[in-house]
């Protein structure tokens, strides 16, 4: 339990919680399975616990891996928070990514283990409050965000040289012309590298083989549900916290926020800054992207202030680029 104020709501429902995914080399995940007594009890789960009193949740990281797994956390990064309200309980969830440890894991507890990959995690039962943990475990840590297309040719060769260097996540933006032939050469190209892509051109229901849609905040306040199913991705660009929890109220997949910084194309628009990002992220319940001004070289500081990485046009296009997004 967290520390308690005597006139405020009652406290016995929020507990901190610091969980742990934990990687082995071929980049399996460890899961083990809650005693049926526990609080959602039967189902799987990242190992971990609650906070004590007062304690930091690197450290209950720490001392709850050693005492139900048996081994030793060398190094943790911060993957993402969740704040979630469960019927009985108020949770918050603090996840970090373990890579570096020591021990074999053992089910101390006599809980069963196993080790699984991303794909499979999709398939195991999971508390309700896991569901952004496993978007976090699948988005990469760059967005790109396609420029309007001059050429469809040149417009093809420079999204492939975008694909060769490495993004696995595109956002196909046209705000202007929508020619149907260069948006199926589009994703047939992303598809072939690999990579998914999500279709930002005003419509819910993109072509069948596209992964999903990317929505912007006009669209997400006209929405009352989902607009797809679970099998496919739903991002959208915000701007604010009420943006961003209006997403995760719908259950939308993840979110672009920003912008972070002042951009070259619109050097007026009031900037958010790292803190004002890290702020909002702090109780978004989804992945959240920076946006604006950002490269590559932003990754580190985009996770270290609660985002899931960057997203950008300019930061990433492997061509010169006029326009920006803010
Ligand atoms: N460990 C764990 N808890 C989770 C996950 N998802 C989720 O909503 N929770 C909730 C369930 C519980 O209300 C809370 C953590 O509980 P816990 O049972 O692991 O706590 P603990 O290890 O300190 O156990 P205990 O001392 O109460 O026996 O967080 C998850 O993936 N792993
Ligand atoms: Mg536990």
């Amino acid at each position: 339990m967290c520390a308690s104020t005597p006139n405020t709501e009652p406290e016995r429902s929020r507990v901190a919680v610091a969980l742990a995914v934990i990687r082995d080399a071929q980049d399996r995940i460890l899961v083990s399975r809650r005693h049926d007594q526990a609080h959602q009890g039967g189902l799987w789960e990242l190992p971990g616990g609650k906070c004590e009193p007062g304690e930091p949740a690197l450290d209950a990281l720490r001392r709850e891996i050693r005492e139900e797994l048996g081994i030793r956390v060398a190094r943790a990064e911060p993957l993402i928070r969740i704040p979630y309200r469960y019927p009985d309980r108020e949770v918050r969830l603090e996840v970090y990514e373990v890579r570096d440890w020591s021990g074999e894991p053992q089910g101390c507890e006599g809980q069963p283990l196993r080790w699984v990959s991303v794909n499979e995690l999709d398939g195991l039962d999971f508390p309700a409050a896991n569901g952004p943990i496993l978007r976090a475990l699948q988005l990469p840590a760059r967005y790109l965000i396609t420029p309007e297309p001059a050429s469809a040719e040149s417009f093809l060769a420079a999204l492939e040289r975008a694909l060769a260097q490495g993004v696995t996540l595109v956002q196909l933006r046209m705000k202007q012309a929508r020619p149907a032939a260069l948006i199926e050469a589009a994703i047939e190209l992303v598809h072939r590298h690999g990579a998914r892509i999500l279709l930002n051109t005003g419509s819910l229901t993109p072509p069948p083989d596209a992964d999903g849609i990317h929505l912007t905040a006009a669209q997400l306040l006209t929405l009352k549900q989902r607009p797809l199913p679970a099998d496919r991705w739903v991002g959208v660009s915000c701007h604010t916290p009420a943006e961003l929890a209006r997403a995760g109220e719908l259950g939308l997949d993840f979110a672009v926020l920003g912008p972070v910084q002042t951009t070259r194309t619109h050097p007026d628009a009031a900037p958010l800054g790292w803190d004002g990002f890290a702020a909002a992220c702090e109780s978004a319940v989804l992945p959240v992207y920076a946006l604006g001004g950002m490269t590559p070289a932003d990754v580190g500081t985009a996770r270290s202030h609660g985002g899931q990485g960057v997203a950008a046009i300019r930061g990433l296009w492997p061509e010169p680029v006029d326009e920006e997004l803010q």
